[in-house]
């Protein structure tokens, strides 16, 4: 197993941000919401989601709501905000990228 990764400081976390700005920071996790053009490409976002999400291991709590799409990401193995989720933030933004500008 590879090591698990540390949780950011405030400030590392404040940083990182600046580089997916569609994201927010609530407590332990970073928030991103968006509004799919309709229910449809709501769960092809998801479904491109969850490929990039499962080459990565590391994966976003989806909450979906007709066409309004939650994303809220956090590291549970290390209880707190940490590089992976960082990662997966501007994967998730480019898998909303993809699929909007495909359909
Ligand atoms: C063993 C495996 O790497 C872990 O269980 C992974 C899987 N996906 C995960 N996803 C998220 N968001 N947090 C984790 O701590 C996590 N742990």
């Amino acid at each position: 197993m590879s090591k698990r990764p540390e949780r950011l400081t405030d400030e590392q976390i404040a940083e990182g941000l600046r580089d997916v700005p569609q994201w927010h920071r609530e407590g332990d996790a970073l928030l991103r919401t968006l509004q799919a053009p309709d229910f449809p490409a709501g769960v092809r976002i998801v479904v491109a989601v969850a490929e990039a999400a499962e080459a990565m291991d590391h994966h976003p709590d989806i909450d979906i709501r007709w066409r309004t799409l939650h994303f809220a990401l956090t590291t549970h193995d290390a209880g707190g905000i940490t590089v992976l989720d960082l990662r997966l933030a501007a994967a998730v933004d480019t898998a909303v990228d993809t699929v909007l500008s495909s359909s």
